[in-house]
């Protein structure tokens, strides 16, 4: 196991509401003048205040099914709504782009590549206030940001540094912060925690699962670790070659499951007790 168990692990919170339908969704690409289905008649639901789980390999399709939920990438066949309006691809007017962004939001793996490099943690969540709340005085906007700062735990130092001055597991928290400022309905968390050390990883987790349980707000979390997707998502879906091979409860799915490749990747997933570095120092030679 290589993160910590969080205490909010699995809870029911969803309310039985779907925010996200996916039905049929289909994508390919031109690779070398071939046509290459990356995602295959995917369908699935995200339930307000739930946390759904997307595992798979790497090139199993979860960062395109996210690309597609987003608007950024057209699917060749398909549906998809948020809030139960359809999400077409390539909106260019403003308006419609901002009333997007505060239904879906996403958090890359690697924040330094996703955040403005002349930017403080604070000046960047300021931004996203001025776009979305622009009713608001300026000292509500700084009294939120304080406080969606306060909450992924930046402190007053920090807060104020630019995103080199920084460690990874705190530029995260900015694209955290960033991403809950626009208070959208759904997070979009892709590979969020992967680039992180093990106990930054649980740090970030066990805040993530806080704030959802404050907000009631719904996520989708894409990753290859079983592990993380075990702590957070009340169900998981399993991707392999674009297509879903299995899908459930996390626990059932987990424990027991059915498809082969589920039962691959768990067979390889490290177990608790693990312990990488033991291995290392036992195949290290013996200092003399
Ligand atoms: N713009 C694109 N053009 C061509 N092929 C693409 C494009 N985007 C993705 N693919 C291909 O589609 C497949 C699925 O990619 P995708 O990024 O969705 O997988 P993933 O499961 O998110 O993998 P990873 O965890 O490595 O990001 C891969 O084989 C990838 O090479």
């Amino acid at each position: 196991m290589t993160v910590q168990q969080t205490h909010h692990a699995n809870e029911p919170r969803a309310t039985g509401t779907a925010v996200v339908e996916a039905t049929g969704l289909r994508k390919t690409f031109r690779l070398d003048h071939r046509e290459f289905v990356a995602v295959d008649n995917v369908s699935f639901d995200v339930l307000r205040g739930e946390c759904l789980g997307l595992v798979g390999e790497s090139g199993s399709g979860k960062t395109t099914v996210a690309k597609l939920l987003l608007g950024i990438e057209r699917p060749d066949a398909g549906r998809i709504t948020v809030n139960g309006r359809p999400r077409d691809h390539g909106v260019t007017k403003a308006r419609e782009r901002r009333r997007r962004a505060r239904e879906t939001q996403i958090v890359f793996q690697d924040p330094y590549t996703s955040l403005d490099p002349r930017q403080s943690a604070h000046q960047a969540v300021m931004e996203v206030l001025r776009l979305h709340f622009g009713e608001l005085s300026g000292a509500r906007r700084e009294k939120r940001a304080g406080e969606l700062l306060d909450s992924v735990g930046l402190d007053t130092r920090r807060r104020h540094a630019l995103p080199i001055n920084l460690s990874g597991g705190q530029r995260q928290r900015i694209g955290i912060a960033r991403a809950l400022a626009a208070e959208p309905d759904v997070i979009i968390l892709d590979e969020a925690v992967s680039g992180l050390d093990v106990s930054i990883q649980a740090q970030v987790l066990n805040l993530l699962a806080d704030l959802q349980a404050e907000t009631g707000m719904s996520y989708i979390f894409i990753s290859h670790d079983l592990s993380v997707i075990r702590q957070l998502a009340d169900r998981v879906i399993v991707m392999r070659d674009g297509t879903i091979v299995e899908r459930g409860q996390t626990a059932k799915v987990f424990d027991d499951p059915q498809h082969p490749y589920t039962q691959m990747l768990r067979a390889a997933a490290p177990r608790p007790g693990w312990r990488p570095e033991r291995r290392a120092a036992e195949s290290r030679p013996q200092a003399t």
